[in-house]
């Protein structure tokens, strides 16, 4: 609830390891709300999240340091160049010696490795969008939580996403994305969640859910 305004309606949804679900529906329908809740930054009027059986509330950021988020915030040092940013987040996040390959993977993986030593303000919007996700690939994570991940890249880096998308689901990593592109729920999804004005009124496999209406 956001005061008398219903945003979601009751949801009951699992996440597992490998596993890629998929929210769909139009502006306003109850996308971010549900992954704001999913991730533990708001707290549900009603019902719990739990993550590995540990319920998930806004204070424990212990249990929320499990979760990767992209949502549309910008979370950057200004004065880091792309390395250092994505090296402060790794070691931030408990990583030692291996800090410097994860971050140099991430960079290969986000096709920031051209921009890794431009301070941040000095990038595309598309290029943003890019070490927001790379900052996710640096740091543990049972979930990852990304809400419009494709906003600002263009077609070919929607490929790439969709690439590195499929690489956390193998790695191990439990997704849930809400996007506008039913490629990329095509290409990433193990399930599919079509909301509607904070109702789900489409749930399935992508191939059975995108040939219906999904409006
Ligand atoms: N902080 C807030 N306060 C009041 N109402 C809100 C707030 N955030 C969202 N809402 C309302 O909750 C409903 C669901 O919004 P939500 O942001 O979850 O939709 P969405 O599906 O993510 O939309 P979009 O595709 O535009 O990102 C909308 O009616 C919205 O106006």
């Amino acid at each position: 609830m956001y005061g008398e305004r219903q945003a979601l309606e009751p949801v009951d949804l699992s996440l597992r390891a490998r596993k890629c679900v998929v929210l769909l529906g139009a502006n306003g329908s109850g996308k971010s709300t549900l992954l704001r809740i999913a991730c533990g930054r708001d707290t549900p009027t009603e019902g719990t999240v739990r993550l590995g059986g540990v319920p998930l509330t806004e204070e424990d950021v212990r249990t929320r340091t499990q979760i990767g988020v992209v949502a549309d915030s910008v979370g950057y040092y200004p004065d880091l160049t792309v390395r250092e940013h994505l090296h402060l987040v790794a070691v931030a996040h408990g990583a030692g010696a291996e800090a410097d390959g994860m971050v140099e993977s991430a960079l290969v993986d986000c096709r920031l490795d051209d921009h890794a030593d431009a301070l941040p303000g000095s990038l595309s919007s598309g290029q943003t969008q890019a070490l927001l996700l790379a900052s996710v690939l640096v740091r543990p994570r049972k979930l990852l939580v990304l809400d419009e991940p494709e906003q600002r890249l263009d077609p070919f880096a929607r490929d790439w996403l969709a690439g590195v998308l499929t690489a956390e689901k193998k790695a191990g990593t439990a997704l849930l994305v809400a996007t506008h592109h039913t490629d990329l729920a095509a290409a990433v999804a193990d399930r599919v969640l079509v909301l509607r004005e904070g109702q789900v009124v489409a749930d399935g496999k992508p191939d059975e859910v995108l040939a219906g209406d999904i409006a």
